[in-house]
């Protein structure tokens, strides 16, 4: 490839992030905002988020624990929030013994309890073992919420909501994701502190069926 159909390809690539971005920006940010004000509700009331993807949203689904049970930018508690792929030896036995498909969901059925959150994150939205995840979690009466590609998908569908990133390419689809990851957290620290609630310890986690869902 020369130099200049390389930078031609930078440049599109950029162009198609920009895209993206923009549609977010009028598109998404409500959502995010009201997931943030959720998630404060949930979360210190002993709730749990739960997370997953495959590949590149794996690291995004990640990212976003590691912000709740680290912090993102101001000091707060820590608060319960687990990334399903990363459970290395329980997606391998699982995968092993039950098939990839139920990766995911027997994690679900294992760890989620009525009131607390799926994220799932998918370029897709077609993955099998996330579309179980999901029809499991909402038996168990956890909201599920998808981060996906362009819409109609079958993730999209079969969550209770879904910020769907309107773009061809599965790269644009992850950097979006992660952006809209880090707008989350940022609604979810200005909720917290907007309630007092950022400096509050987390309630044991029997409290969590006392949320009551705002759908
Ligand atoms: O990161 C990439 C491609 O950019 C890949 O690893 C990609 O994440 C994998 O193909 C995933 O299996 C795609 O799954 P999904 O996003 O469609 O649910």
């Amino acid at each position: 490839m020369s130099r200049s159909s390389a930078t031609t390809g930078a440049q599109q690539h950029c162009q198609a992030l920009e895209d993206a971005l923009r549609r977010l920006r009028v598109h998404g940010l409500d959502q995010l905002a009201h997931w943030g004000h959720r998630l404060a509700a949930v979360l210190p009331a002993g709730g749990r988020l739960l997370a997953a993807g495959n590949g590149g949203s794996a690291a995004q689904a990640q990212h976003l624990t590691a912000e709740l049970v680290g912090r993102y930018r101001e000091e707060r508690p820590p608060y319960s929030a687990i990334a399903l792929h990363a459970e290395t030896s329980s997606v391998t036995a699982i995968g092993n013994d039950y098939g990839f498909e139920q990766v995911f969901a027997r994690q679900v059925a294992a760890h989620g309890r009525d009131g607390d959150v799926l994220v799932l994150l998918s370029t897709s939205g077609r993955s099998g073992n996330l579309l179980s995840a999901a029809m499991t979690a909402r038996e168990a009466g956890v909201e599920v919420w998808a981060l996906t590609g362009p819409a109609p998908n079958p993730l999209a569908e079969a969550a209770d909501q879904a910020l769907c990133i309107d773009t061809a390419s599965t790269a644009t689809v992850q950097e979006a994701h992660l952006v809209a990851v880090h707008l989350l957290c940022e609604s979810f620290d200005a909720a917290l502190a907007s309630s007092g609630t950022a400096t509050v310890r987390t309630a044991p986690r029997r409290a969590v069926a006392a949320v009551r869902r705002t759908r």
